[in-house]
């Protein structure tokens, strides 16, 4: 069946993002986490931060707002169990956001901004006052 039976070469299944995104229901809610699909659909009662949450990012990339809560290890160990495959690579610039946006105010231009968007940094890498220099 084409794309949709589409495995790695160390057999991990992968999602085309067009399938995952369709699984934003009760029925069925997978997420993405670090290219890294996972079905959310019994977990969502029991999830300390509420289904709520798991609802807004359903069908699309959570990795932003799970890295945000700073989840324990014990939460990273349990979403193992959910994990159901990865997302197709050919997609994965799909849902790669910047990770960083720096707003350079010109006096003499008088317009406003200058947006530099920095894609592909790693949250560990994460540019802060202490390792930027402009
Ligand atoms: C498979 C994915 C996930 C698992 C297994 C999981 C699991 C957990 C667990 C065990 C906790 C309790 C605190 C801790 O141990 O860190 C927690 C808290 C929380 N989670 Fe998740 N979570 C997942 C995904 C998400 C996502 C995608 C979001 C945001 C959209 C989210 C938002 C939260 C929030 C806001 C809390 C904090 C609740 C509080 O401190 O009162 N979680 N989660």
């Amino acid at each position: 069946m084409g794309e949709k039976d589409e495995k790695s070469p160390d057999g991990v299944k992968y999602y085309r993002l067009s399938e995952i995104e369709e699984q934003n229901s009760f029925k069925s809610t997978w997420i993405i986490i670090h290219n890294t699909v996972y079905d959310v659909t019994k977990f969502l009662e029991e999830h300390p931060g509420g289904e709520e949450v798991l609802r807004e990012q359903a069908g699309g990339d959570a990795t932003e707002s799970f890295e945000d809560v700073g989840h324990s290890t014990d939460a990273r160990e349990m979403a193992k169990d959910m994990i159901i495959g990865e997302l197709h690579p050919e997609d994965r610039d799909k849902i790669a956001k910047p990770e960083l946006v720096v707003y350079l105010g010109d006096s003499r231009s008088g317009s406003g901004h200058c947006h530099i968007a920095v894609p592909h940094l790693q949250p560990r890498e994460r540019v802060t006052s202490s390792n930027l220099s402009l």
